[in-house]
């Protein structure tokens, strides 16, 4: 692995497109620039574009970040796709698949594609590096991994130290993503397990759903101590029944993510969690949002999945049930409270540490 961490940063000037100009494709843009990449940033509406190249301001996202001339802005998806080393996909990831279609003509076996997308797609319960080789199969598969880790966008681009993990089955095209994104206040980590990474980023946000709300019924620090910590074990039972690494769920795209979007201020999943918290319905809260609340449909993929596999994730279900049949929130903490006594599920296990006769240990140990 190279050691980045002493290094000046050299760069690279690859031909890069960020599909997306949302809050985190416009942030990755302005990164990459500063990073002396050829960026091309992809707005899917033509006055957005048209906005950004006159203005060099975003007016709907990060309105306040100039956007250097030297980044090329297009709706055009041929003129931003044609003959690039590099495609960033940075729109929902509901969103992933019907852009890869448009893609196609200009996929080639030399590109690297990185998801900062971060959700399952609902009809397949796919991770969005499944969906992008689905549907370019032209691009070996080895060259399709992720970006993910704890990064709101308004931070990174207000240039405030940012950690995140970049992932792909080869590491030699992982460490090619850490290299492009590199950058003195912006610090990249290798981790091989991308399903691991995947699933860690893209679950994290239903939690964060769940933190929202607790936050919005007016529980405290006790209440969301214990849903980053309980949500982490049941991200990691699932992803380590997907095949995942359980390491990958203490580092940044674990705990690291699960943390910042439980806490944060710019975490639009824990807001959408602490107006319904607070007793709206979800369709009132999205319909007035500007911005993807990934957690929402990632939800009901998670709970699908979950139940496909026989993965307990009570959590999960409970945000399920709010979202989507009417539960109300205090009514499903009741419930969580009240499930059966247990062991915690991730403390090593000795034959002399047996559960007692009438508790019963956790299940999580047969389903990792
Ligand atoms: N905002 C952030 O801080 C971070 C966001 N992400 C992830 O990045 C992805 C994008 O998020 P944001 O940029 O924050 O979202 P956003 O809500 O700020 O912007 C979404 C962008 O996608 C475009 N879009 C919406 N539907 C589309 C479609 N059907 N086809 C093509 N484009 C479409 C919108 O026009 C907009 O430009 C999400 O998966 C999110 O979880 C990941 C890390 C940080
Ligand atoms: O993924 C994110 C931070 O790492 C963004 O989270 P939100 O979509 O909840 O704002």
């Amino acid at each position: 692995m190279k050691a980045h961490a002493s290094q000046a940063h050299q760069p690279a000037g690859r031909k890069v497109t960020v599909f997306g100009a949302g809050s985190w494709g416009t942030a990755l843009a302005l990164l990459l620039a500063s990073n002396g990449h050829a960026v091309t940033l992809w707005a899917r509406r033509a006055q957005v574009a048209e906005h950004i190249r006159r203005t060099r301001h975003n007016p709907t996202y990060l309105p306040e970040v100039e956007l250097p001339a030297s980044i090329q802005v297009t709706a055009e998806l041929r003129e931003a796709a044609v003959a690039r080393e590099v495609w960033i996909v940075a729109t929902p990831a509901q969103a992933v698949r019907a852009l890869a279609e448009q893609l196609r003509p200009w996929a080639h076996p030399a590109l690297i594609i990185v998801s900062v997308a971060k959700g399952l797609e609902i009809a397949t319960l796919k991770t969005t590096t499944q969906v992008l080789a689905e549907v370019l199969p032209i691009v070996p598969r080895e060259r399709i991994g992720v970006l993910y880790g704890p990064s709101h966008a308004e931070e990174v681009a207000a240039g405030m130290p940012t950690t995140v993990v970049a992932s792909a089955p080869s590491c030699a095209v992982a460490e090619e993503i850490q290299e492009l994104f590199m950058a003195p206040t912006f610090r990249v980590y290798v981790n091989p397990d991308l399903i691991g990474v995947e699933i860690a980023g893209s679950v994290k946000n239903v939690l964060a759903l769940a933190a929202g709300m607790s936050d919005g019924v007016g529980f405290g620090d006790n209440a969301k101590a214990a849903l980053i910590t309980r949500g982490l074990a049941e991200i990691q039972r699932l992803g380590v029944r997907l095949g995942a690494d359980p390491s990958t769920f203490a580092g940044l795209a674990g705990i690291g993510d699960l943390v910042v979007t439980c806490m944060s201020r710019h975490s639009r999943n824990r807001y959408v969690g602490e107006q319904i918290g607070r007793g709206r319905t979800l369709e009132e809260v999205q319909q007035e949002m500007q911005m993807v609340a990934e957690g929402v449909p990632t939800t009901a993929a998670v709970y699908r999945l979950a139940r496909e596999l026989g993965v307990e994730m009570p959590i999960t279900e409970a945000v399920y049930q709010i979202l989507f049949e009417g539960k109300k929130p205090r009514e499903a903490v009741r419930e969580l409270m009240a499930r059966e006594a247990k062991y915690e599920d991730w403390l090593p296990r000795s034959t002399d540490t047996a559960p007692p006769n009438g508790v019963a240990a956790s299940e999580t140990t047969s389903s990792r």
